[in-house]
């Protein structure tokens, strides 16, 4: 490592970075957990925390959760992650680019090791200006500049891929689904619309009040409640991470639990609770590869997008595999997608 750390969740990466941006004054911290099958690679969260240290157990935490998405979506990449620990210093355009020129030289520093994309206040713009400063070790560029562009699109096949297979799992084939889709934004309307649209009854709900004429538009049902104590056969939670407490996992009332939004378990031992309640949860980290499934196949494999789509749609496959795992062995899912992972990991084809 090339920062002694305190945090022993750090000690199984290969490299941490933490630095004062000299341009910006903004501390940035870059964290490299594998790049075992290849370099790492995980988007830069731009964020505010109350404590540098609260921004370095992100890191942390995210990168390590990439390794296992890469492996388990069978890209040559590990997972790598990048933190800017300051959201108003960017609020300000000429503030915003020495930012990214300090992040830009912490992924050059690191000889190729990590390569990033956008996240949590990072736009596929500001990929394009780190893809130039680093000599391209950035990914999810906008079209424009040759890049994949937008991911949400992506994204939300994916996770129609993981909600398919794992309702056929679950319900068995065919069944008529009740579902709720928290957070009506990019990736959840995507979903909701495509879901509606074949003839599921799908509610939805959004902190931003202003999207429930869209939705109802598109023959939804609009709920200001609380939609995890809402009875559904799937819940889709498609806005922030953290929303899976052990609370709240006691109390859910869907059977089964798939969407895009990342780390949704405040802590591990939530799936197991969910699991003893026979809830079936759907680690984020498959549910939501279709983007960066996506990034990778076009940016760097040069794959067509018939068979970009391929391998995104390939997810469902990857969800059935894992559930079935699960059942077999009475393990969570997370566990089965962990064990997975690690088989995965070591045979990555290109
Ligand atoms: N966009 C992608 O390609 C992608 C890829 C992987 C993972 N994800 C994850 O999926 C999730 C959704 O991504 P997105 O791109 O659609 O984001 P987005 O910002 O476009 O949409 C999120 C929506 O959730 C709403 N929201 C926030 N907190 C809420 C709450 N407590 N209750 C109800 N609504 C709430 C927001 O108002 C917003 O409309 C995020 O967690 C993101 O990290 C997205």
């Amino acid at each position: 490592m090339s920062r002694s750390d305190s945090s022993p969740d750090a000690l199984d990466h290969e490299q941490l970075r933490v630095v004062r941006g000299r341009r910006s004054g903004v501390v940035i911290a870059v964290a490299v957990h594998s790049t075992q099958a290849g370099p790492a690679i995980g988007g830069c969260r731009i964020t505010s925390y109350s404590h540098w240290r609260d921004g370095l157990d992100d890191v942390v935490r995210l990168s390590r959760a990439m390794t296992e998405k890469a492996a388990l979506a069978g890209l040559p990449h590990g997972g790598g992650k990048s933190v800017i620990m300051d959201a108003d210093a960017v609020l300000d355009e000429r503030d915003r680019l020495l930012v990214l020129e300090d992040l830009a030289e912490v992924i050059t520093s690191l000889d190729g090791a990590y390569l990033t994309g956008p996240d949590i206040g990072s736009t596929p713009e500001d990929m394009e200006i780190i893809h130039g400063l680093t000599g391209g070790l950035a990914f999810c560029r906008p079209e424009s500049g040759g890049g994949s562009g937008n991911s949400s699109t992506a994204t939300a096949r994916g996770v129609l891929a993981a909600l398919d297979a794992a309702a056929d799992h679950v319900f068995g084939t065919g069944a008529d689904l009740r579902v709720g889709v928290i957070g009506y934004g990019s990736v959840g309307r995507l979903v909701a619309d495509e879901l509606a649209a074949r003839g599921c009854a799908v509610t939805t709900g959004d902190l931003d009040g202003s999207r429930r004429a869209v939705a109802e538009a598109a023959g939804l049902t609009w709920s200001t409640e609380d939609l995890l104590g809402e009875e559904f056969d799937v819940l889709v939670p498609a806005a922030v991470g953290g929303l899976l407490s052990e609370e709240r996992a006691r109390t859910c009332r869907a059977r089964l639990i798939v969407g895009p939004a990342n780390n949704q378990l405040t802590h591990d031992g939530v799936g197991s609770t969910l699991h003893e309640r026979g809830v079936t949860w759907v680690p984020d980290v498959v549910a939501s590869a279709g983007g960066i499934i996506h990034a990778v196949c076009r940016e760097e494999l040069g794959l067509t997008e018939e068979e970009t789509t391929r391998r995104i749609t390939a997810i469902g496959a990857t969800v059935t595999e894992i559930l079935t795992d699960a059942r077999e062995s009475g393990t969570t899912p997370q566990t089965a997608a962990r064990d997975l992972a690690a088989r995965r990991r070591t045979a990555v084809p290109a």
